[in-house]
């Protein structure tokens, strides 16, 4: 399931990690595209060792973390610290799937990927984030602030940048629930349950959706 979170960060805080990012330093993205990368992507990040890195990639995490959608949708166990990404014009990631394991050995799986926008959709042409599905390419270019979670196990690829300059934030989560079908029923049940909150429905209903999903994160959540 693919959930977009309109403004998963506020304009305050697109605008201090604008702010940031200014003085920081990007380094060649193409090292970390896999066997095919330094053919398929084109960008710059910033340096994980750079002044900056650490403050803005745990200011995004806790945001993140604290983001009811994700929550729901991803269980999630882990999340990498993110990556800062620019693209430029001619800038691109090509058709890729993403690594399977991340992060220091032995890593950690990549169940879901978020791709944050960190500038508005006017400020480039091109760069959209496409999905590959069953369904067709999906296509994404969100706002500043905005996001797109989706399962890592899609064939995805970032349009060439024709004009402009395109800032986006990406990271991985390993979830607590590795099947995308039973995070999706889990998903669907808490979006009822939210829904019978909301309208103050019967309370007995409440209980047994609740009860339903509970025992079913109980029976498939490895912590
Ligand atoms: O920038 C994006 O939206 C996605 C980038 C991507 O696919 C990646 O870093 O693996
Ligand atoms: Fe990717």
């Amino acid at each position: 399931m693919v959930a977009v979170i309109d403004g998963l960060l506020t304009k305050e805080q697109v605008q201090t990690i604008a702010k940031r990012l200014f003085s920081a330093k990007f380094a060649d993205g193409s090292m970390s595209g896999g066997p095919l990368g330094k053919e398929i992507k084109k960008n710059t990040q910033v340096a994980p060792n750079s002044p900056e890195y650490r403050e803005l990639a745990d200011f995004v995490l806790s945001i993140i973390k604290q983001n009811e959608t994700v929550a729901i949708n991803a269980i999630p166990r882990r999340i990498l610290p993110p990556i800062f990404a620019s693209y430029t014009e001619g800038h691109r990631y090509g058709d890729h799937v993403d690594a399977a394991l991340m992060g220091q050995w032995p890593g950690m799986r990549t169940d879901l990927s978020i791709t944050i926008f960190l500038n508005e959709p006017g400020a480039y042409e091109g760069g959209e984030l496409v999905l590959v599905t069953d369904f067709g390419e999906q296509v994404y270019k969100g706002k500043a602030g905005d996001a797109v979670l989706y399962p890592t196990h899609y064939r995805h690829r970032v349009n060439p940048v024709t004009k402009g300059r395109r800032m986006a934030i990406v990271t991985w989560m390993e979830s607590m629930v590795r099947d995308p079908a039973r995070r999706e029923i889990i998903g669907d049940l808490a979006a009822v349950m939210e829904r019978l909150v909301a309208t103050k429905g019967d309370e007995e209903l409440m209980l047994r959706v609740e009860k339903a999903r509970l025992n079913l994160l109980r029976m498939w959540a490895d912590s």
